[in-house]
């Protein structure tokens, strides 16, 4: 089975593609931004090959530090110069799986319709009803609580057409997903992923399908469940949460500039430390349950302070409105409403992202 892919980003470089590749289901890309298009040119002319670098502690507290070239790109198209490629590519009956991370910023309806994701995705479905071939399971990928469930309403309302949307619903499965693996850019090669060892990819639905087909290839780096909850709420406000107050305060406040950087300043530090488990595990717990919270914050720090990677805070602060209200801003009430008073560290993160926003 073969995968369309919208986006190309580092994520998609560093986690899905790796993940297809185990699973040798070739994918088709499809860029829908100018940094993006740029990347999809770039893919095109390197033959959909690019390095793939993982770096850190394995489980067993060895070092791993390898590089392989990856080569299951099969195409990568621009969605502006390609859209009749990309909308032939709807009747290819070998596409099991749709896979999105167009980030935060992508994933909605922008005017006009049919050139925002959305739009874009709701165009090669309804091509994929008309060319006869069978339903897909489309997988999200953004950090997005219900990822599946909030595209197919946005697909829903780019194409409200009672044909189109009951074939939708008995041909097509809109998944929900939660993916986890720090993935960061190689400054001096713009198609490279350098990765940690750590992966892992939640996915809400049936393992059947090429759905299966993938899991199956990557056991213990895709769970297929019936519910994923759990591991959203742990990742999205342990995880992100202590990344984007990190982002908040760190440059500002102390001239640090990556994540490494941010948890081994003497200061600040033991702050960030003293915010994540006296503040946003105290919080999430329940409905999380405490030994759970725990063992993720625990790992959280060991993976962040991966002595390989630089991960930049600028790049975590992109977006920083939107991921402050999934991220933090729940953690924030739900400790008020615990504890009777605000939590004093994030308040603080809370104050110096409004004062450089
Ligand atoms: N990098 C990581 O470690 C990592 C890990 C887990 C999740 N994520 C999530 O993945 C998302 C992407 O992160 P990334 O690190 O791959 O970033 P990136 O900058 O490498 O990629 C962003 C992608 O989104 C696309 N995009 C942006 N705005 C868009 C729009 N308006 N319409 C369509 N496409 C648009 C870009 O073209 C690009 O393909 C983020 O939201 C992040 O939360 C990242
Ligand atoms: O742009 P963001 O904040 O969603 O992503 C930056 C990091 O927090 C994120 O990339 C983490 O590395 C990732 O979520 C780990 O799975």
């Amino acid at each position: 089975m073969k995968i369309l892919v919208f986006g190309t980003g580092v994520l998609l470089r560093g986690l899905i593609a790796d993940c297809a590749e185990k699973a040798q289901m070739p994918i088709t890309m499809v860029s829908s931004t100018p940094s993006g298009d740029d990347r999809a040119r770039a893919l095109t002319a390197s033959g959909g090959k690019f390095t793939l670098r993982e770096r850190g502690l394995g489980s067993d507290g060895s070092v791993v530090d390898t590089a392989r070239e990856v080569a299951i790109i099969e195409r990568a198209l621009t969605a502006s110069d390609d859209t009749e490629a990309v909308l032939a590519t709807a009747s290819d009956p070998e596409i099991g799986l749709v896979i999105s991370n167009v980030s935060e910023s992508g994933f909605k309806i922008t005017e006009p319709k049919e050139f925002s994701f959305p739009g874009r995705l709701a165009a090669w479905l309804k091509a994929r009803m008309e060319s006869g071939a069978p339903g897909v399971t489309i997988l999200p990928s953004e950090l997005i609580a219900e990822n599946g469930k909030k595209l197919r309403a946005m697909v829903a309302e780019c194409n409200p057409d009672p044909v189109f949307l009951a074939w939708l619903d008995s041909a097509c499965v809109f998944c929900d997903t939660l993916v986890d693996r720090i993935c960061t850019q190689d400054e001096s090669d713009p198609l490279a992923a350098i990765v940690e060892p750590y992966t892992f990819w939640a996915i809400q639905g049936e393992p059947t399908g090429a759905l299966g087909e993938l899991a199956a290839a990557n056991p213990g780096g895709i769970i297929v469940a019936e519910s994923i909850e759990r591991y959203q709420l742990r990742k999205v406000r342990i995880l992100n949460g202590l990344h984007t107050s990190m982002a908040s305060i760190g440059p500002s406040k102390y001239g640090v500039e990556t994540v490494r950087e941010a948890l081994e300043h003497p200061e600040l530090g033991p702050w960030l430390e003293s915010l994540l488990w006296d503040e946003i595990v105290p919080a999430i717990c329940p409905p999380l349950e405490r030994t759970d919270a725990d063992e993720f914050a625990r790992l959280t720090l060991l993976r962040m302070k991966n002595p390989f990677l630089v991960h930049k805070l600028a790049m975590i602060a992109v977006g920083a409105a939107v991921k402050w209200e999934a991220r933090l801003l729940p953690t924030l009430a739900a400790y008020e409403a615990r504890f009777g008073k605000q939590p004093e560290k994030l308040t603080a993160c809370r104050e110096a992202f409004l004062a450089s926003a």
